[in-house]
Formats: structure tokens, sequence, C-alpha cells
């Protein structure tokens, strides 16, 4: 908190730096400096702005956003937590019907924050409005003391991020001012009338804003791990990779290639598409203080896309680069371990993937309709319905490539839709021919996304001006994630007849050749993350490469190195020795 008010950054802008890093098994403060203070900037009216920005800034509001609850995280709508307008005292009243309406899992809910954005059931003039923010003081701002009628407390152990306390909350009829309802889109008036926001979703908004961060946090965390296992395979000696030879680097052997060079591609692919991501947000965001939310959608659709798949593509590599470590990738001093938990989590949080997947499948099914109708459709997917290009490219070119995956992406969303239909027609209702359907529809989003993701990857390869050298070795890298996904999802090419199994051979060919002629380049790419070793808090990958050493010194720290004979030997072991069982 020092260094950023040394460097004078906003609280809002505190989590697209490196200061949740500085605590390695999760930070108690990332929802009050990324979640709550969006919240207050994006939901918050200017005075009510006024009023708690600077609170929050000078860290004396510490705060969280406490959304889900035990019964409902993803359906939103079900929330049972209730804020019932008081026309008599001109407050709401917050109450927790329910064990189910129980808060359960906000950051820095348990211990930490003492005041939370609280999504909550909106009831005035007795008619619900569904869930709508609140700004709500739960402890006393000097004592930390709760406050009565709130009831606050730590949710346990998890699989990571222990050192956040992740909480549960309770309200017992907990009266707040009327003010309290954060009113930047939506209000409720001194009389209770209700006024509407221009869309119904801008409520939404800190979650499509944290998806467009966990994107950008998803391409650093994979970092963190190639840089980990990149230079410990180039430290590592091991077996014969020619009998009687002297044994080689690890990252010699293909296999250890094939572990780690399309993760240091895909740190790449989800970093461009971050960047794409936030350049629409912060459009939509300035159309949308003009009263235009017609981007909005295609923002939540695309901000789905990319945070699903960059948090499932990140947590996938980051085990694959455990793994690539051996035994050591198990020890927690490597770094990877810690790594894993605090990024497996992203796939869940924020709106589990599956769901956001589902979300993406909606948005490909309608437009693709409304495509095929000659209705408008917005320019990501114009392609669904749009006459194949295929043949303007030279064979597997990138651009072929390219090309390729976007006919298929078309091709699965039109058999799922006919699918779709049919099912229809058997079933007659279209919720329960959706959920028949709902696998395809997945794996239809999955490949749009990485249609998405491939493109933008191609796209900023090719236009880094800056050096050559530089832009050829990423234009080789982005090569081997083209075909590095082709070849994963090889069904789909043959499938839309875009792809021959010729092709397919041809290009795997190619990918073993690049994987030779990209392995000089391993540790210089990701020397190029230039991450400080205190950052990376790795026995496995420093800069200076003493794995081996280091590994040692960490041990001697153990506790149960203080002394040789462990208290355990006295109380257990002795005993259990003498006691002939
Ligand atoms: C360029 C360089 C920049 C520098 C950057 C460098 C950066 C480096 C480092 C970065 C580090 C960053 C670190 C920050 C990380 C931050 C981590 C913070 C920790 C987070 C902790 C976790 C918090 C949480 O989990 S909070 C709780 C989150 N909960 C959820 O996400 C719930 C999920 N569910 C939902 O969102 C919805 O209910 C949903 C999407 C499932 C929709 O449900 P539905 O049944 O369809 O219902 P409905 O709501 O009625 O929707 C109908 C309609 O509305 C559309 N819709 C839905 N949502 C939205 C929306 N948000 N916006 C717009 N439209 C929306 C929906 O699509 C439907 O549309 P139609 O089909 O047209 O009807
Ligand atoms: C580490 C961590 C930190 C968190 N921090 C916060 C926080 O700060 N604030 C906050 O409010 N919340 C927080 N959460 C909660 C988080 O947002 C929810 O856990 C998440 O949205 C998923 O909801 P759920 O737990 O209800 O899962 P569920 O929705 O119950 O998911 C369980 C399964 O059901 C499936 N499923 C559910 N609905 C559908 C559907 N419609 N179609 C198909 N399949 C479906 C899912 O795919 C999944 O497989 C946090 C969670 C974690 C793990």
């Amino acid at each position: 908190m020092r260094k950023l008010a040394e460097h004078n950054i906003p609280l809002r802008e505190a989590s697209i730096t490196q200061v949740h890093s500085v605590l390695r098994d999760g930070n108690p403060l990332i929802v009050h400096t990324s979640m709550f203070a969006n919240a207050l900037a994006s939901l918050a009216n200017p005075k009510q702005q006024q009023q708690w920005v600077p609170l929050a800034e000078k860290n004396r509001i510490i705060g969280t956003y406490a959304q889900t609850e035990i019964g409902h995280g993803t359906f939103v709508r079900g929330l049972e937590t209730t804020a019932i307008f008081d026309p008599e005292t001109k407050e709401f009243v917050l109450h927790s019907p329910t064990i189910t309406s129980t808060k359960w899992w906000p950051g820095g809910l348990g211990k930490t924050a003492n005041a939370a954005i609280v999504m909550a059931q909106l009831y005035t003039q007795g008619k619900c409005y569904g869930p709508h923010p609140f700004f709500v003081q739960l402890r006393d701002f000097d004592t930390h003391h709760s406050l009565p009628g709130v009831i606050l407390g730590e949710i346990g152990p998890r699989l990571g991020i222990n050192s956040q306390d992740n909480g549960y909350l309770r309200f017992d009829h907990y009266r707040i001012p009327r003010t309290n309802m954060l009113m930047r889109h939506s209000q409720v008036l001194e009389d209770g009338s209700y006024v509407k926001p221009i869309h119904n979703k801008l409520s939404y908004g800190t979650m499509v804003w944290t998806r467009v961060a966990i994107v950008h946090s998803c391409s650093k965390k994979l970092a963190c791990a190639v840089t980990i296992a990149t230079r410990y395979s180039a430290v590592r000696h091991q077996s014969e990779l020619v009998p009687g030879k002297p044994e080689p680097q690890i990252l010699e052997y293909q296999t250890q290639q094939y572990k780690l060079l399309p993760h240091i591609a895909s740190v790449f692919a989800i970093l461009f598409s971050a960047s794409s991501v936030l350049r629409m947000q912060r459009n939509v965001a300035a159309s949308i203080s003009k009263g235009n939310v017609e981007l909005l959608p295609e923002l939540h659709i695309l901000s789905c896309a990319m945070k699903a798949l960059s948090s499932q593509d990140s947590t996938q590599g980051i085990e694959t680069c455990r793994l690539a470590c051996g035994g050591h990738g198990y020890i927690a001093s490597s770094g990877l371990p810690s790594l894993y938990t605090s990024t497996t989590c992203t796939i869940t949080y924020e709106g589990e993937n599956t769901v956001l997947l589902l979300q993406v499948a909606r948005y490909l099914i309608k437009s693709y309709r409304a495509g095929l109708e000659g209705l408008p459709v917005l320019p990501s997917v114009m392609y669904l319905t749009a006459p194949s290009a295929m043949h303007q490219s030279p064979p597997l070119s990138n651009q072929a490539l390219i090309e390729a995956f976007r006919i298929s992406s078309a091709n699965l969303v039109k058999e799922t839709e006919s699918r779709l239909c049919r099912q229809f027609n058997l079933e007659q209702n279209f919720h329960y021919a959706w959920n028949r359907c709902s696998v395809a529809l997945v794996h239809c989003a999955e490949l749009h996304s990485r249609y998405y993701m491939c493109e933008k990857f191609l796209s900023t390869v090719e236009s880094i001006r800056a050096s050559d050298r530089v832009r050829s070795v990423l234009q080789d890298l982005c090569r081997l994630y083209l075909i590095h996904h082709i070849t994963l999802n090889q069904g789909h090419f043959l499938r839309s007849g875009t792809l021959s199994g010729v092709d397919l051979s041809t290009l795997e060919e190619e990918m073993y050749e690049l994987l030779a002629k990209l392995r000089p380049q391993a540790v210089p790419l990701v020397d190029a993350f230039d991450f400080r070793d205190e950052l990376l808090g790795s026995t496995l990958g420093a800069w200076d490469g003493r794995v081996y050493e280091r590994l040692y010194e960490e041990a001697q720290k153990s506790p149960l190195n203080k002394t040789d004979v462990s208290k355990a030997y006295h109380k257990y072991l002795q005993p259990l020795m003498k006691s002939n069982l």
C-alpha cells in the first residue's frame, strides 16, 4: 500500500500492478483493491463516490464484494438476501431469511473487510426488482467489531489462497440508509418509486470488469510457471539421450519441449487477447457514460469467452509445468503448487467456466439464426453466416489456418443449431432441448473462443514493427500455437472439410520442426518476461540457476530441522517402539 501511495497509483488500478503477488498464498486485500474499488467507480453515483472513494483510497474503509450465497453462486437471479425499502424511515432493511441466503466466499470478508458491496434482491412498493448493489458497513471503523445485526465469520481452509480470509455474512433485519443503494444506473427515490437503468445488466458490470482482469492475471500466472519450468529444464541434466554420452539438459528432449513451448506461446495468446478485450471494455465504458449500451452484450460475451479459455489454459499449463519438473515440481518451494492452487480457482470464480461458455453458445446460436434471417449481427460473429474464404489464402499459410478455424467454428455452430432444432421437435420445449445439446454447445463456444485467441495472437504478432528479430521468433511461436491447437482439435477440422488427413500430417511434421527451432529461444523468451526472483519465489526458477543449492538451503528452514530428534519421537514413536504392537 505504501508503494502504491509512493507511485500515486489509485486504488482501482492497484490490481493491475503486481501488488497482489506480494503474498504467495492469497492476498486478503485483493477484492478490496479490485472488485470493491471497481464497484464504487462504476456503480456508485458521483455523490456516493465523493463520500466513499477517498475513504477507500486511504484504506479507512476496506471492502469486499459479497454476492455469492451458500445456496446460489451461478444463478444470480436466485439470490435470497433481501433489501426491502421502508418508506417511513427511508432505509433499506437487509435480511438473510434462510441458511441458503448466507453470503459465502467473498475474499477478505471473514476478518479483514469492514464494508462490502452486497448484492441483494431489491423490494420497493411491494415489488421485487431483482439483485442490486448496496454499500454496507459491516464493522465499526475504529474497533473493527462487527455491527449489531451483522453476523460474520471465516469459511475455513481451502485448496489454496489460505492467507486470504474468505468469509460468510448474515443479516438480521439490518438497516442502511436509502442512499447506500449504489445509484449510478438505477435508483429508489424517497417515495419508494423505482427508476430503472438503461440496461438491466449494468449492475453486473463489476463482474464483467473482473473477468477482463482475470484474463490478464492468467497470462501472468502462466508466465511465472513457464519461467520456472523452462529455467529448471535448462539446469537439470537427466538420463542419456545417446548411450554413453553425458546427460543432456532435459530441455533437449523433444517431449520436454512439447510440454513447455506451447505454454510459452499461450502466455502471449492470452495476453494479446486480454489487451484486445481491455480496449473493448474501455470503449464500452466510455459509451455507457454517454448513455449508449449497444456494445454491452458483445463485451459480456467476449469477457466470458476469454475468462473461460484463459483460466482453463493457464491452469492446465501450470500443472503441465509442475509435472515437467519431476519430483522437485511437487515441493512447495518450487512455487508451482501455489501457482496452481491460486489459478485453478479462476475456473470457478467470477462465473463458473461451463456456465460462461453456455452464455457464449447462446449468443452464437442467436447470432447464427439472426444472420440466416438477414438481421444485423455484431462484427465478431458475422463469420457464422458469411461465405467461406478458405480458397483465398495459400494452403496451410497462417491465414489459411485462421480461416480453417473460422469455418470449422461456423460449421460446428451450424451442426449444433440443427441438432437443437431436431431436439426441439422431439421435446417441444426449448429449455429441455437446450440442455440435451449443452455438451455440443460448450464445444461450439470453446472453438469460437479459440478462433478469437488465435486470430488475436496472429494479428498482434504481424503488427510488430520494432524489431524484425523479435517478430520472427514470435511468428514461429504463434505458428506453433496455431498448429498445436489444430492438432488437439483435429476432429473439428476433418468434419468441416477445412483440413485433410494429409494436411494434418504435414502440420504435425512442421510442429516437430518448430519445437527444435524454438528450443534455443526458450530461455531468452522466459527471461524476457522479466520477473524478479522475489516475485517468482521459486527454488527452481531463480535467474542464477542455483537450483540444488537453493533446494538445500530452503530445506534447512523446515521447522522439523531445528532439532535432530523431534518432539514426536518422545511423544509417539518411542512409546510405539516400546509397545510391542
Ligand atoms: C494493456 C495492458 C493493461 C495492463 C494490465 C496488466 C495486468 C497485469 C496483472 C493483472 C492482475 C489482475 C488481478 C486482478 C484479479 C482480480 C481477482 C479478484 C478476485 C475475484 C474473487 C472472486 C469474486 C467472485 O467470484 S464474485 C461473484 C461472481 N459471480 C458470478 O460471476 C456469477 C455468474 N453468473 C452470472 O453472471 C449470470 O447470472 C449469468 C451470466 C449466468 C446469466 O444468467 P442467466 O440465467 O442468463 O440470466 P440473466 O441474468 O437473466 O441473463 C439474461 C440476459 O442477460 C445477459 N447478460 C447476463 N449477464 C450480463 C452482463 N454482465 N452484461 C450484459 N448482459 C448480460 C445474458 O447474456 C442474457 O442475454 P440474452 O441472451 O440476450 O437474453
Ligand atoms: C476462491 C474463491 C473466491 C471467491 N470469491 C468470491 C467473492 O469475493 N465474492 C463472491 O460473491 N463470490 C466469490 N466466490 C464465489 C464464486 O463466484 C462462485 O463459487 C462461482 O460463481 C460458482 O458458483 P457456485 O459455487 O454456486 O457453483 P455452481 O453453480 O453450483 O456450480 C456447480 C456445478 O453446476 C454446474 N452448473 C450450474 N449452473 C449450470 C447451468 N445453468 N448449466 C449447466 N451447468 C450448470 C457448473 O458448471 C458446475 O459444474 C469465490 C469462489 C472461490 C472458489
